[in-house]
């Protein structure tokens, strides 16, 4: 491990790291940080949640000339939230030098852009879209970038931003560096490397697996129709701190958010479809901890980096294995444990198979909680809520009531009661999950995927580590909506 003080960081940056709690370099921070820092071109693969924004970020801080008023660093990423997400953290490095950082995403006024846009900011984040959107408008001026960033270059080809990027590229001047950050690194984006990259220095984070090795990952095998019953068991058994559960489509997004709302969760969905402002606020309930479980597509969780995400539901197994790395890479983030549950339908294990041999690593068999099973977990969590009040020890103002029962009921038949009115017994409420058409049958087989041989292996980059656990599912009705169908469009516009 490699502490920041060794790898020629002013002291300015050092002290914002302390502030965010960054002790020492992540592996890929300690690949690739110098390399940038010397105006190299540098691709950096690196498991999820291991620092690659950090890893981007301290050298454009370190490099940012302060008398310069122009944009000298334009960072790429593809989704807004996740534009966001990284100006955040750029901020943050760059606190102590109080460089000035603008996001610019689609959905915003862009009015509002221009006008910021007036007001130097030295670093840009922004989605593709809008970013050509100010190009175009000239006002966006690119000529003294000195530091292009292309965050998530897999999910940007994906949602076939792949046109605006090469016209992005093009508008930045030549003699530029460019930074390629990526968790996965398949060949499409080895070849916008070759085109746009000057000779880039490639840093892989060599691991046997690409998925960290802190996060259990489980299979359970079931039929498309009992798939929510069996989550609704799994969520009250688990009692994750924070959930997300990624859906296939927005229209499954919207009607699991709705129907996990019915039967008593705090749950939200996130998709594409959404206005940005419903989008940003359901993300901020959810890191608040005002919503236990996040309904999600892929697109609309891709890279976000929320704290605290104790468990991740694959509703719907993905199709590709990358989004896969990607899903349950949510959870198990800065060294924490994670647990990730994939549902299958028999049709699909093929596609399971395909995940494992692409990660490299075996799912547990997970054998779906009864319903009994699922009514004893909530009634311990109705017990540990109880032993906590008692620990909390505030209970005189309550003593002349307790007394009052006793002298009616017999004392177990009080706390029986007590624990009853206190668990979320099986709820049956009808909901209602439209069955999706399972994927396409698809015979196991070896694939070379491109890039990912001998990369694999699971060294965590940092300590820590937490049970899950605790918690407990609070009840609430909301109302979910109905949206249209299929994600992967492009959001951005
Ligand atoms: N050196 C460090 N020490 C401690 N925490 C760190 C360090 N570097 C980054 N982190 C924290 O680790 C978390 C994950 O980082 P980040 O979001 O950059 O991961 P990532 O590699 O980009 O993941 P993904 O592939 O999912 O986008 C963040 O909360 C970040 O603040
Ligand atoms: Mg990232």
């Amino acid at each position: 491990m490699t502490k920041f003080s060794e790898l020629n960081i002013s002291e300015s940056t050092q002290k914002a790291l302390q502030r965010m709690g960054f002790e020492e370099a992540t592996p890929i921070q300690e690949g690739t940080i110098t390399l940038s820092m010397e105006g190299k071109d540098v691709i950096g693969q690196a498991q999820t949640g291991t620092g690659k924004t950090a890893a981007f970020g301290i050298p454009i801080i370190e490099k940012i000339d302060m008398s310069n008023p122009s944009v000298q660093a334009l960072i790429i990423a593809p989704t807004r939230e996740l534009a966001i997400q990284v100006s955040e953290e750029i901020y943050k490095i760059g606190y102590g030098k109080r460089a000035r950082v603008l996001t610019v995403y689609g959905g915003q006024e862009i009015g509002r852009q221009i006008r910021a846009l007036r007001n130097n900011p030295q670093i840009v984040v922004g989605t593709p879209g809008r970013i050509l959107d100010h190009i175009n408008r000239k006002t966006l001026k690119l000529n003294n970038v000195q530091t292009l960033v292309l965050d998530e270059a897999d999910e940007m080809l994906n949602m076939g931003f792949i046109e605006d990027i090469n016209t992005i590229l093009a508008s930045v001047p030549s003699e530029r560096q460019t930074l390629l950050f990526s968790a996965t690194m398949p060949a499409p984006i080895r070849k916008i490397a070759e085109t746009f990259m000057k000779t880039p220095e490639i840093v892989k984070i060599k691991s046997k697996e690409m998925t960290v090795e802190n996060i259990d990952q489980y299979f359970v095998k079931s039929q498309e129709r009992e798939k929510f019953d069996i989550l609704s068991r799994l969520l009250n058994v688990h009692q994750p701190e924070l959930a997300i559960v990624f859906g296939r489509t927005k229209r499954r997004v919207d009607e699991l958010s709705h129907a996990l709302s019915i039967r008593g969760y705090l749950a939200e969905g996130i998709h594409g479809d959404l206005t940005q402002a419903k989008r940003m606020s359901v993300l901020r309930q959810f890191k608040e901890n005002k919503i236990d479980v996040l309904v999600a597509t892929d697109v609309a969780a891709r890279g976000l980096d929320i704290s605290g995400v104790t468990h991740v539901y694959n509703f719907d197994i993905p199709q590709d294995p990358e989004s896969y790395v990607h899903r349950i890479g949510r959870t198990g983030r800065a060294g924490k444990s994670g647990v990730a549950v994939t549902f299958v339908t028999s049709r699909e294990m093929g596609y399971l198979r395909v995940v494992e041999e692409t990660t490299k690593k075996r799912m547990t068999p997970l054998q779906p909680p009864t319903e009994d099973e699922a009514l004893i977990g909530q009634q311990r969590l109705a017990m540990e809520q109880l032993t906590e009040v008692i620990q909390k020890n505030e209970l005189t103002d309550y003593a002349p009531l307790a007394a009052e029962l006793l002298e009616k009921f017999d004392a177990q038949d009080i706390i029986a009661a007590a624990i009853k009115s206190l668990t979320n017994e099986p709820d049956d409420t009808p909901v209602k999950i439209t069955e999706e058409r399972p994927l396409p049958m698809r015979k196991t087989q070896s694939r070379d995927r491109g890039g990912y041989k001998g990369s694999r292996g699971g060294g965590r980059s940092f300590g820590g580590g937490r049970g899950y656990g605790g918690g407990g599912s609070r009840r609430n009705n909301r109302d979910g909506g109905g949206r249209r169908d299929r994600s992967r469009n492009r959001n951005e516009r």
